[in-house]
């Protein structure tokens, strides 16, 4: 796990034929999707909740681009832990150009109850381990029925 500038790289991407846009080179898309898996993982880890929710998204900043074959990968830093939210920088770089490809200055996660209205998570710092990881499923839905 790679840190820099106080940013965690956890996860990297294979860039295949089907990430890509008509340009040939990496989907938007695609990337906003992997973004918000990954910071939905890093909100779990860091509130203890499986039933945290993307609230917001600042501006996204798409500097430079990458091909068919990169590989690219993808750093989360909490910034600021609310009351019920988790606020978080994001940033993503090709491992071959060393070239930022976006940031996000925040992503804002808010943490549900069981209710899935807002609760208090009760944390104030970032955890590197496994200690808040939840230990069992989340309780099934109505949907699930
Ligand atoms: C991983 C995924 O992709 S999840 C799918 C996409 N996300 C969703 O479907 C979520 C849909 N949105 C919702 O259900 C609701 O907006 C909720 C439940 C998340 C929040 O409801 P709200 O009425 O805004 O709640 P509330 O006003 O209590 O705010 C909750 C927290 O979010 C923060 N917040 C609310 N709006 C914003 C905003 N625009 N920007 C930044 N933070 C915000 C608040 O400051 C508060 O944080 P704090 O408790 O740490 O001070």
């Amino acid at each position: 796990m790679a840190r820099d500038n106080d940013i965690t790289f956890h996860t990297r991407k294979w860039v295949r034929p089907e990430d890509l846009n008509a340009n040939g080179t990496l989907f938007g898309g695609s990337l906003l999707r992997w973004i918000d898996e990954e910071a939905a993982i890093y909100a779990i880890i860091q509130l203890g909740n499986g039933n945290a929710v993307t609230k917001y998204m600042s501006e996204i900043n798409f500097v430079s681009s990458a091909q068919q074959g990169d590989l690219i990968e993808m750093g989360l830093r909490a910034t600021a832990f609310g009351r019920t939210s988790l606020t978080m920088r994001a940033e993503v770089r090709n491992m071959f150009t060393r070239q930022s490809i976006l940031t996000i200055e925040k992503i804002v996660f808010v943490n549900l109850g069981e209710d899935g209205v807002p609760a208090p998570h009760g944390y104030t710092e970032i955890t590197y381990d496994r200690d808040r990881v939840p230990r069992e499923h989340l309780p099934r839905t109505q949907n699930d029925a």
